[in-house]
């Protein structure tokens, strides 16, 4: 069974004074374990995507299931990691990675030692008193992932988590949450333009375009890639061989847009 299924979904954002067709006709289905990459241009929707499933808003039409159940009535644990870390400045580590279960009022006389223990996981468990302030770029993204694991979700929404950290931060972190969700086999949606880390940490690639957003392409990543680490992921001879195609896929599509506006200006001529 599908873990997580999206069927004919669109959305529109609308406000008095505009109106964007954000979303058209966007059908998937991620299986339990599974880690799917949405992978587009700039405007294309993927953070639309992402708040739909989270149920941080509703589609304009179709159906959004979690498990079978629509969004709304799923009870399911859902972990959502964004660019910026969002951690609290007045808060020392281990108490931003139990807000979660505070919130939830699941803090549970052994939730402490299971945030040690993942603090561990990620290397961090000296920093458990200091404030995120003493910590760098990749370190407090890397207690941003123990503060989404900590209420042991079921799929992890990643909304471009590196994006925001400088080269060889990414690449150690890309090693180390592939690392750890597999591991621990969580199902994985995660958003990016950055078509080597779309190949290196997923099983699957949804590749979107842009007004009105919508799936163009799906390319599945060859099994020999799937169970090693991203960095050597990109060392594989079949990790070159999909870059090209993805980048030909994109090339064509950008040239496609072109000739549209090449065609409207001339029509207006
Ligand atoms: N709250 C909003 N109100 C109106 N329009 C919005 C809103 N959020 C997004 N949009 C529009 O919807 C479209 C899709 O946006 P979205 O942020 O989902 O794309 P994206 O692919 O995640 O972009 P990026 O990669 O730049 O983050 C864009 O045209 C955007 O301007």
């Amino acid at each position: 069974m599908s873990f997580l299924t999206l069927e004919h979904v669109s959305h529109h954002y609308f406000s008095k004074k505009s109106y964007t067709k954000a979303l058209e006709d966007i059908s998937l289905s991620v299986k339990d374990g599974e880690f799917v990459a949405l992978l587009g241009p700039s405007g294309c929707g993927k953070s639309t995507i992402l708040s739909i499933i989270a149920g941080i808003i509703k589609q304009t039409t179709g159906e959004v299931l979690l498990e079978g159940k629509p969004v709304p009535e799923s009870e399911l644990a859902i972990g959502y990691m964004l660019q910026q870390d969002y951690l609290f400045p007045w808060k020392t580590i281990i108490e931003n990675v139990l807000i979660g279960p505070k919130i939830g009022h699941k803090k549970t006389n052994d939730i402490k030692e299971k945030a040690l223990e993942l603090l561990e996981e990620v290397g961090l468990a000296n920093v458990a008193d200091a404030y995120p302030g003493s910590l760098s770029g990749g370190m407090r993204q890397r207690v941003a992932l123990v503060r989404t694991l900590i209420t042991n979700p079921k799929i992890l929404l990643l909304d471009e988590p590196f994006s925001a950290l400088d080269y060889q931060t990414k690449l150690k972190l890309e090693d180390l949450v592939s690392e750890l969700l597999r591991s621990y086999q969580k199902t994985a949606v995660l958003v990016t333009h950055d078509i080597g880390e779309a190949i290196s940490m997923s099983d699957r690639i949804l590749l979107m375009n842009a007004n009105p957003g919508s799936i163009t392409t799906v390319f599945e990543v060859p099994i020999e890639l799937r169970n090693e680490k991203p960095f050597f992921v990109r060392r594989h001879p079949k990790y070159q061989l999909l870059f090209d195609k993805i980048w030909e896929a994109l090339n064509k599509e950008d040239a496609t847009k072109e000739k549209v506006v090449q065609d409207q200006h001339e029509t207006e001529i």
